[in-house]
């Protein structure tokens, strides 16, 4: 089944995103990926077969529209590699997104070793 997939990493853990993405391209490419405008243009050029469409950048109010979008019940799993060792002029967007992917209760992978968890436990599909 195609699912609705946010991804998002700050900007000392975009290469950890490009490096996530190029390694599960295989599987991402079955999937609309919604991502922040500076992460999309990553993943874009990590694995070139995945369909991608960006919103805003995190910091000019993607993070929120991302937010409303889980609200909405337009996507099924975030993946989210946030920089925990920089202060962020939107922290409280970051902290908003993040919420928002608890209370409505989707599954959430915060650095790279999780975000392989939930494909080798086939929630992304085989
Ligand atoms: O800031 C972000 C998440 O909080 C991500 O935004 P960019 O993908 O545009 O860098």
């Amino acid at each position: 089944m195609a699912l609705t997939l946010a991804l998002v990493a700050h900007d000392q853990k975009k290469a950890d995103m490009a490096d996530w993405v190029a390694r599960n391209h295989q599987v991402l490419r079955r999937h609309t990926i919604i991502s922040t405008a500076t992460t999309g243009r990553i993943v874009a050029e990590a694995a070139v077969d995945i369909k991608i469409q960006t919103v805003k950048s995190g910091p000019w109010g993607g993070d929120q529209q991302i937010g409303a979008m889980i609200a909405e019940g337009r996507i099924d799993a975030l993946i989210f590699f946030p920089d925990p060792l920089t202060p962020m002029p939107h922290d409280v967007d970051v902290k908003a997104l993040l919420r928002l992917a608890l209370v409505y209760d989707i599954p959430c992978a915060c650095n790279p070793s999780t975000a392989d968890l939930l494909v080798k436990a086939g929630l992304l599909g085989n």
